[in-house]
This record gives C-alpha cells, structure tokens and sequence, in this order.
C-alpha cells in the first residue's frame, strides 16, 4: 500500500523512509514563515537553543512524535509532531542534563496537555538519574484551545519543580514571552537567566494592567530582562544576546553537582602556600577613613582561583553580592557586603538575595565564603513597613540552617544585628577571621556616644570637643576586632596579605564536615 506521501508502507525500505518523513516534519514543524519572523527578532529556533547549549552531538531526543489529540476549534486539522516543545537529554562538559525547549514557531510555544506531558516526562527523568533540568521558555502561555488540560499540565510542572527544589538543579532560561502562570515555573527554579530586548516575564501584561489600574507601562519596562534583573529580583543573569544566556547557563552549571547527593566538579589545582606579592595587595585595600568606601571585589577576586568570579544577580541589590568561584579548584559560594554601594549596608532586596544563595549553596553541597563590611541594616519607614524584620530574618535562618563548610572574614565594619547576621560564629560558622582593620560593635562611635553621653553632650560647653573627645574614645575601646576575639568569636586576627591562604587552609580542614540537623518535616522559614 502506497500512501498519500508515496512511500509504500508494506516493505522494510518504505517503514524506514516513512519514519525518515515523520522525523523531518517533526524537525520542520514549525513554518518556514514562523521560522523567518523568529529569526527576525534576534531569536533561535528551539532545536538551535539546544544545539548551543549541549556538547556537539550528544542531544537524544524524547518523544519526537508526540502529538496533540485536542478537538476543540478545529485543532484537529494541525497536529505538528512534537507538540511545539523539544525535549531531551544530552551533555554540557561532558555531564548529563535534561533539557525542553519550548519552540515559538508552533502554536506560539503555547502549552496543551501533550506539550505538558513532555516536559513533565523529561523532568520525571532527571530526578530519576540525578541530573540537572534546563528549560528554555518561549511560549504564548496556557493553549487557550486545550483549556483546562493546559491548566493541569502547568500545575504538575510546578509540582515537579517544587519537589525537584533542593535534589537537581533547575535553571530558567527566557528567551521570549512567559507570561501568566507560566512564569511560576521559572519562579521555583534555582536560577532565572533572560535575554535583553527579547525575553519578557509578567503575570498580567500592559493591556490588562492598564484596564484595571489605568497604568500605561510597556513590554519592556513592566517585564523586560533589564527591569527583572535590576528591580524585581526574578532574574539572575541579563543575557546581552542568547548565546551570551547559554555561556552564562553553561559556567553556572559547572559550579552545581548534579544532584544533592553529588559532589561538584573538582579540578584538582593545590595552592601555592606562599605569601605573593598580589596577597599583599591587600594590606592596603582599606581606607584610612571609616566612611571611604572600596569594591569588595577586589577582594573576592583575589581569593578564587585564577580571579574568577561569576557573579548572580549582579544587578539587583547591588550592596550586597553573591557568586561562585573556585578555591583550589574546588566550588565556593560567595556572600559579601559592598561598601560601594548604600555603605553596604543590609536592606530588604539584600537579605533575600543573600538568604536564597546562602540555601542554594547548602542544597547543593557547596561551601559558603563570606566578607562582612556592614554598617547594619539600612534605616528608612520603607523597609520597616515593607517588613525588613520579616524578610532580614531569612539571611538568619538561612545561614543557621546551612551544614556546609562556613568560613567568614570580617574586613572592615561589622555592626549590630548585622554583625550576627553576616555569617557569625553564632549562627554556625566555622571559621571566622577578622582583619586588624575591623570594628565589631553594636554600632558606630557616632551613633553610640550620641546615646550614651546625651545630656553630657546637652550640657557641655563645647559639645563638638567632648563629642570628638568621646568618639575617640569608643573606637580606641571597641572599633577593633580584639574585644570579639577575646572571646573568640573570631578565630583568627589576620593580616589581609594571609586571606588567601587562610581561607585555602580553613577549606581543606572543613572538607570532612558532616554536621546534620534535627529530624523535622521542614523548618519554617520566615516568607
Ligand atoms: C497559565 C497561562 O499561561 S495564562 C496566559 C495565557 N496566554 C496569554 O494570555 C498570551 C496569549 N498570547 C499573546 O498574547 C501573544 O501571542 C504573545 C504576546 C505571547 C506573542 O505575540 P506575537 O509575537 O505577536 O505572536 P502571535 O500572537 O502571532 O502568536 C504566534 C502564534 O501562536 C499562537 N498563540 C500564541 N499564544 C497562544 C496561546 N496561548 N494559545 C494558543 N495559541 C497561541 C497565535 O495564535 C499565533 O498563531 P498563528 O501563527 O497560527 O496565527
């Protein structure tokens, strides 16, 4: 029997050549002209996003043939196979991850019940063989054709996102619209990464916000890469193109394990012990005055390996930053304050951003580095009544609650509630260093004679002269780190010059740490 296509189905050489047919339309299921305006927008098709993001050659993919079965409006006339999503697995570096990416050119990405199901059947997978799940996201939302099967189907993706938290890690890639519920997958995953211009994030999009509240806001400033990376704090990474999204994606993975109960990769790269030139570098890194600030990636860079540092969020909340890095080529998550920006002091976006690091860290078995130079947290009705009280208390728990290896270095200021906050004995630390340069105290010499000799100060003839006489007073008693390692709250009072070195020692001590917590269901994070 001929079919409709030519190809005699009844021989071998025809069951062959048809399934050759089959696998190239599902290769081309999308227009040429669909193809065309993707193209024209600055955006790759699926099948090319995952040929960038694997290693040449190694993408398997699942199926292929899946079609729709959907009815409703006349779908039943087009049933592309594939289901407008690729899915898969293949390697980067070498090392397994499973991957969908959702394909514009059919049906606008729009997700139905077997699109669901593919996504849902490759996740399933990676739990199951403990490997990394990346999802590329371009899609028009639920398929308003399928309705409430659509529905399902991104309820059981968040089902599986949820339980997959804490076992593999999830990463977001957006590479076009994700609106609606949609964005509440990328929302539980571990990591976010958008493209600049053409990737876009939002619950409810400019028309409807403008119906209901009469806001004119376009794509871009409600939803745009730029405006998640820098003021809501639902993105991670600004890709400047695609292919700059996928190296991103590509270097973070190479920090994560590939499950909990893996190890990260390790290239093994011993230290040199030796005090170097670039070590006493440091020595001079703090300004003599208080106020003056520094970049504290100098001083982040100059512990990691070979400098390099891959910064998260490195737009948002900028007072404080966080990374990966390598120490003897070995992972590390790094937490420090930044004097450049807001004093670097702690804030809401701050806390929240170093607590949810903090915990990826932990989930995924990699040491956390910390630097403290914060003044505490920043005052304002803002904060207060936006709940800093609340939102500070997750960089606690979040730091109390980690059992991997803690070390910390206190450079400069490290006052009040903030000082516990930042990484401190007290919430489990290990190691914790301070330079001679620091001031471990409840507060500033400013703030605290201002208490303490208030009517002294009300009444004094020449209030300037006992404030000065007082300020030097309280920082020649407690602006130094000796009072704290009196009692050992800091371990170590190191030169700057020794950072390195120190940390290279303390992180090869704390490789055999086990430390678990208490059986429980789930602690109770302050949300
Ligand atoms: C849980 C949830 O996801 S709720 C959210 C539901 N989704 C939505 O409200 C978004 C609906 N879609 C849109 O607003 C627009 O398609 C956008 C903004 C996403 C993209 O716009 P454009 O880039 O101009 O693409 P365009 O609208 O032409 O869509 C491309 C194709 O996908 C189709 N499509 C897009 N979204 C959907 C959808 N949700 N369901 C079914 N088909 C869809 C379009 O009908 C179009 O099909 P065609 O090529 O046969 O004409």
């Amino acid at each position: 029997m001929t079919t409709e296509t030519g190809i005699n189905i009844h021989s071998t050489a025809g069951k062959l050549a048809d399934l050759d047919r089959r696998v190239d339309e599902a290769v081309h299921a999308g227009s040429a002209r669909a193809v065309e305006k993707q193209h024209a927008r600055g955006k790759k098709t699926a099948r090319e996003r995952i040929e960038m993001l694997l290693d040449e050659g190694s993408f398997v993919e699942l199926d292929e043939l899946a079609r729709h079965r959907s009815t409703n409006f006349g779908l039943e006339k087009t049933r592309p196979y594939g289901d407008g999503v690729v899915t898969g697995y293949g390697t980067v570096d070498g090392r397994q991850v499973c991957v969908f990416a959702q394909d514009f050119t059919v049906f606008g990405g729009s997700l139905g019940e077997v699109f669901g199901e593919k996504i849902v059947k490759v996740m399933d997978l990676a739990m199951k063989i403990g490997c990394p799940v990346v999802g590329i996201n371009d899609s028009g939302g639920a398929r308003i054709q399928e309705g409430v099967a659509s529905l399902g189907l991104y309820g059981e993706i968040f089902f599986r996102n949820v339980r997959a938290s804490g076992v593999i890690p999830q990463i977001s890639l957006i590479m076009g619209p994700c609106a609606g519920g949609a964005v509440y997958s990328p929302a539980v995953t571990d990591f976010t990464v958008m493209v600049d211009q053409t990737s876009h994030m939002f619950i409810t999009g400019p028309d409807v916000i403008k119906t209901v509240t009469g806001e004119d806001v376009g794509m871009e400033e409600l939803g745009g890469a730029r405006t998640h990376n820098s003021r809501s704090g639902n993105a991670h990474y600004l890709g400047s193109d695609e292919e700059d999204a996928i190296e991103y994606v590509k270097a973070l993975l190479s920090y994560l394990p590939s499950n909990n109960l893996d190890e990260p990769v390790v290239f093994e790269a011993p230290a040199d012990l030796d005090i170097t030139d670039e070590d006493r570098e440091l020595d001079t890194l703090i300004p003599d005055s208080a106020n003056q600030p520094y970049d504290i990636h100098r001083v982040i860079e100059h512990v990691l390996d070979d400098g390099e540092f891959l910064e998260v969020q490195p737009l948002y909340a900028q007072n404080l930053v966080v990374g990966f890095g390598r120490v003897e080529g070995r992972p590390v998550g790094v937490v420090a304050n930044q004097p450049m920006h807001f004093a670097g002091t702690l804030d809401i976006a701050a806390s929240e951003k170093a607590a949810r690091f903090v915990r990826t860290c932990d989930a995924f078995n990699i040491p956390v580095l910390t630097f403290v130079d914060v003044p505490g947290f920043l005052p304002g009705t803002g904060q207060e009544w936006d709940g800093i009280i609340r939102r500070g208390a997750k960089l606690i728990y979040a730091y109390a609650e980690a059992t991997v290896p803690k070390v910390t270095v206190i450079t400069r200021k490290a006052y009040g509630g903030a000082y516990d906050v930042m990484g401190s004995k007290h919430l489990g630390a290990d190691l914790n260093f301070a330079w001679p340069t620091a001031q471990i105290a409840v507060m500033g010499a400013q703030g605290a004679v201002n208490i303490l000799y208030r009517s002294e100060l009300a009444n004094a003839d020449d209030p300037a002269a006992v404030r000065a006489e007082k300020i030097a007073e309280y920082e020649d008693t407690f602006a130094n780190p000796y009072i704290a390692a009196e009692r050992g709250y800091v371990d170590s009072v190191i030169p700057p010059h020794e950072t390195r070195t120190q940390i290279v020692r303390a992180l090869r001590v704390l490789r055999t740490k086990r430390e678990t917590l208490p059986p429980k269901k789930h602690g109770n994070i302050p949300l």
